[in-house]
């Protein structure tokens, strides 16, 4: 399978402190990852390296293809072209409708004619399940719609890989269900996931491969048979 993710003895800092070091992670298309850990331990910092909003000080580092040492400023938009991003608090655009958020990323990203932006809007919409949304604004959403949102316009070209922070973390445990069957059934269409989230209960209950993030490094956690997130395999 083709690798969507591959570091190799990764550092990454905040501010010149070291937050994680050692760093071997190997994700592959199709492939549907927790990131789990504590506050603070460095989860989201490993997702900013890896759409480049962190440099990767040490190792290598390959994401859908770019090299993470080689990117050069004016690549950096290629590369998030190929990533979804969806983040805890949405970020939609407050003051325009569901589909002039998604034009507002199209528009980013290089697509030129209204008819096909419009065409491609609604088809990531119904992907979501959520078409008949596209005329209102944010705020007559619910939150679990809103989220519904932010991934429709993660998925607007086609990504290689989705990179998920907390994405349940300011929904009720209903909707969060919901949102997880929808993250599961985009990686089973081909799509890597990788999502951080603290929500134990949401990864038994949608199991997955766990790497989590302790001690300054990241670990596999042995998820097989017995399924024990707490049981840390070691390098
Ligand atoms: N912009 C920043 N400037 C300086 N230090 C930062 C910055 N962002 C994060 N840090 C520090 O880096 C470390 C890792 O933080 P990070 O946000 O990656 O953790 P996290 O696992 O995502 O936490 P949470 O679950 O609370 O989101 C923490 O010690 C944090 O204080």
């Amino acid at each position: 399978m083709e690798k969507v993710i591959n570091i190799i003895q990764g550092r990454v800092e905040q501010k010149k402190v070291t937050v994680l070091q050692d760093v071997n992670v190997t994700i592959s298309s199709k492939e549907f990852v927790y990131l789990i850990g504590k506050t603070g331990s460095g989860k989201s910092s490993f997702l900013k390296t890896l759409y480049a909003d962190l440099r990767l000080v040490d190792g290598q580092g390959e994401v859908v293809g770019y090299d993470l040492n080689k990117l050069k400023k004016r690549e950096i938009p290629l590369l998030r072209r190929k990533i979804g991003i969806v983040f805890q608090d949405f970020q939609l655009l407050t003051d325009r409708s569901v589909m002039k958020n998604l034009f507002f990323v199209m528009k980013a990203t290089g697509w030129k004619k209204k008819a096909i932006m419009e065409q491609r809007g609604l088809e990531v919409l119904r992907m979501v399940g959520i078409e008949e949304k596209a005329y209102k604004m944010p705020h007559e959403l619910s939150g679990g719609e809103q989220q519904r949102v932010s991934i429709a316009r993660a998925l607007l070209n086609n990504p290689e890989l989705i990179l998920a922070d907390e994405p349940t973390g300011n929904l009720d445990p209903e909707t969060s269900g919901a949102i997880m069957n929808l993250l599961h059934a985009i990686a089973k269409e081909g799509t890597a996931m990788l999502m951080a989230t603290h929500d134990m209960g949401l990864v038994e209950k949608f199991p997955g491969r766990v790497l989590r993030v302790e001690k300054n490094t990241i670990k596999e956690v042995e998820a097989m048979g017995n399924f024990n997130p707490f049981e840390v395999k070691e390098f």
